[in-house]
């Protein structure tokens, strides 16, 4: 049966105040054994810790060795955390204060912000009106951010819009989140350009506009979390995630085969490579598969700012980038339509960078050009 006839017959709804008690998993939650978590044995991905003030000091011997540190992670498998970010620690407490707020009220609430069949933005408690298999043990509450001047307020008009008067607070909020995310991400793009060579201006024009989407998660805990997965194993087929996440765990990485553990820390952001960088840089940088787990002892949260270029932006990398050693691997194409794939066309799993290439080179007549 078809994702889009199951939601039409049998919109079940995943009510995690109800499900974290239940002990009887349905079958549509259970994992295929091959997929199935084992998170004791998830050894830890060392990651580098990336001193963003140290690489905006503009200290020459800094700025090298950062820059060093960011690439090896970035051509190895896209990870990284950054610390001395300088966003307020106050604002992030109010965020994951905030995030709580939310997901703490009854699912009638919850479904005023409903997310409809086919849209990106809104409230999906576990996605069953998009999939009839291995669904996430999660809910969302997603919405799009816009750096442009002329939409300097569309979060907070967003939840005012949706929720009412109660959440223009949780607006205000997530405004001043989604702002000091996109200002980071600029940073990170400055380093990320030096890092590869091509100066620190290029990759923060690109997305100086950037038309993002801001995403709160919630995993309820589970009775049985060996069968289940928060977020099953994908590529974020974005540019760049920034993700806060709680002090629970749960995040996990694919490296060189093995599934290892970011383990939380409060005082740093995990970010990582999108498919959509991976293409800007003609496949120099990686997008590396992830998942999340959950667990039986405490629910866990994250903030996933995900960095978008704005509509019109072509992707494609610069020329800097592209040799007879590592000619073009990747035609050029618009973010709106890898989203629009992942969306209607696919489901995402590891490879849809490959799928969409292949499905835009089978629906246009695709040209690489340089
Ligand atoms: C543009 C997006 C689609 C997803 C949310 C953002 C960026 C990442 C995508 C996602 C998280 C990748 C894993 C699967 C997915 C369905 C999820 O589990 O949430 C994806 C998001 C989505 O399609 O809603
Ligand atoms: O919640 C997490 O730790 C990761 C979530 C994730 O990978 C995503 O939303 O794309
Ligand atoms: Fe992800």
């Amino acid at each position: 049966m078809s994702s889009a006839n199951y939601a039409e017959q049998k919109p079940f709804v995943f009510d995690a105040s109800i499900f974290q008690k239940q002990s009887n998993i349905p079958q549509e939650f259970i994992w295929p054994d091959d997929e199935k978590p084992n998170p004791e044995s998830s050894p830890v991905l060392h990651v580098p810790r990336i001193d963003l003030k140290g690489f905006l000091s503009g200290d020459p011997l800094v700025v090298s060795t950062t820059a060093e540190l960011v690439k090896q992670a970035c051509v190895e498998h896209g990870f990284f955390l950054l610390v001395n970010h300088g966003v307020d620690f106050e604002l992030l407490k109010l965020a994951h204060k905030n995030m709580e707020f939310f997901f703490e009220k009854p699912l009638q609430e919850k479904l005023k912000a409903d997310r409809k069949y086919g849209e990106s933005f809104g409230y999906a408690s576990s996605f069953t009106k998009r999939f009839s298999s291995k669904l996430p043990w999660k809910e969302t509450l997603t919405f799009r951010y816009s750096a442009d001047q002329k939409d300097s307020n569309i979060v907070e008009s967003y939840f005012l819009n949706t929720l009412g008067e109660e959440f223009q607070e949780f607006g205000k909020v997530f405004q001043k989140y989604s702002d000091a995310m996109s200002n980071i991400s600029l940073s990170v793009m400055e380093l990320l350009g030096v890092s590869l060579g091509v100066g620190p201006k290029y990759f923060r024009e690109f997305f100086e506009e950037n038309d993002s989407v801001m995403r709160l998660n919630n995993y309820p805990l589970c009775q049985k979390p060996d069968l289940v997965l928060g977020t099953g194993p994908h590529r974020d087929p974005t540019s760049l995630t920034v993700l806060h996440q709680d002090d629970v765990g749960g995040l996990e990485v694919l490296v060189n085969g093995i599934w290892h553990f970011i383990p939380p820390d409060p005082q740093a952001f995990v970010v990582n490579v999108g498919d959509t960088f991976m293409a800007l840089t003609n496949g120099i940088y990686k997008s590396c598969f992830h998942r999340a787990v959950v667990n039986s002892r405490s629910p866990r949260r994250s903030l996933a700012f995900f960095l978008c270029p704005k509509e019109d932006k072509v992707v494609k990398p610069p020329n800097e980038l592209i040799s007879s050693d590592n000619p073009r691997l990747y035609p050029d194409f618009k973010w709106p339509d890898l989203h629009e794939f992942t969306q209607k066309c696919y489901r995402v799993d590891m490879n849809t960078l490959d799928a969409f290439v292949k499905w835009l080179g089978s629906s246009q007549n695709m040209a690489i050009s340089a």
